[in-house]
């Protein structure tokens, strides 16, 4: 389980962050929504170590963050971080050289399931086959959970349901997964979990299949109640 007690983060003097807390499950999708601005980012960024905080807590299965932990965890970010001058094949084997849970298998398997060839230039791939590129070097992690940051921002519908269908599919398997959106509609029918963030807070969070049991409400229905009252 990732658990964040009570972040706080500011930019200069600005409180992007004020005491946000939440868990996301092993075997679970849960997604983090919220508008634009709201902080997404910047959660998966301090779970990550790649932002300083003000005050706050994160532990991973019962551990806080050290080296360990971190071996357990891959960030999928909404841009490339490769080098624009690499093709896919150079990519992947950056990642085999640098990460010991690189998997190949799995990866030569995403590389058909997206239809990519490993051939392709970075710089030159549309943003739908960015994100799956980064999909394939972060899903290609032998990993027990995935950060995936707004996965489906700018990108067409077909894209959008190639990707979406990843998460269905083994390539996920019973790995804990924490998506960031602000385009639930994609992924309304996969989440389990949902956590509604607003001005640097938890709003409410919530199992997806039980609210729609208990209170016949779908995750949309209740963005509405909290985003749009
Ligand atoms: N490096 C930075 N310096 C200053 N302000 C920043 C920085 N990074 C983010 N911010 C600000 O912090 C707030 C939260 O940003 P963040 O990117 O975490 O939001 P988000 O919910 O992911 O947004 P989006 O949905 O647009 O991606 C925004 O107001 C943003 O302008």
């Amino acid at each position: 389980m990732i658990e964040v007690r009570q972040l706080e983060k500011k930019y200069k003097r600005k409180k992007v962050l004020n005491g946000i807390s939440f868990t996301a499950n092993k075997g679970e999708i849960t997604c983090l929504i919220g508008t634009n601005g709201s902080g997404k980012t910047t959660i998966l960024k301090a779970i990550m170590n790649l932002t300083p905080l003000e005050k706050g807590e994160i532990f991973i299965d019962g551990k806080a963050l050290d080296r360990e932990t971190y071996e357990t965890i891959a960030f999928i970010p909404d841009a490339i971080t490769m080098m624009p001058s690499m093709t896919i094949q150079g990519a992947m084997e950056f990642m085999a050289e640098f990460y010991i849970s690189w998997n190949q298998e799995r990866a030569t398997e995403l590389l058909n399931f997206f239809k990519l060839s490993s051939r392709d230039k970075i710089s030159q791939l549309s943003k739908g086959n960015t994100m799956k590129v980064n999909m394939v070097l972060g899903l290609a992690l032998d990993v027990d959970y995935l950060l995936m940051d707004e996965p489906f921002s700018g990108i067409d519908i077909f894209s959008r349901e190639q990707i979406a269908s990843v998460f269905t599919s083994n390539l996920v398997e019973n790995r804990g997964v924490l998506i960031t959106t602000h385009e639930i509609s994609d992924i309304e029918h996969l989440i389990d979990k949902a956590v509604l963030i607003e001005n640097g807070k938890v709003v409410t969070e919530f199992n997806a299949e039980e609210m729609r049991e208990e209170s016949g409400k779908s995750v949309v229905d209740v963005m509405r109640e909290v985003y749009q009252p």
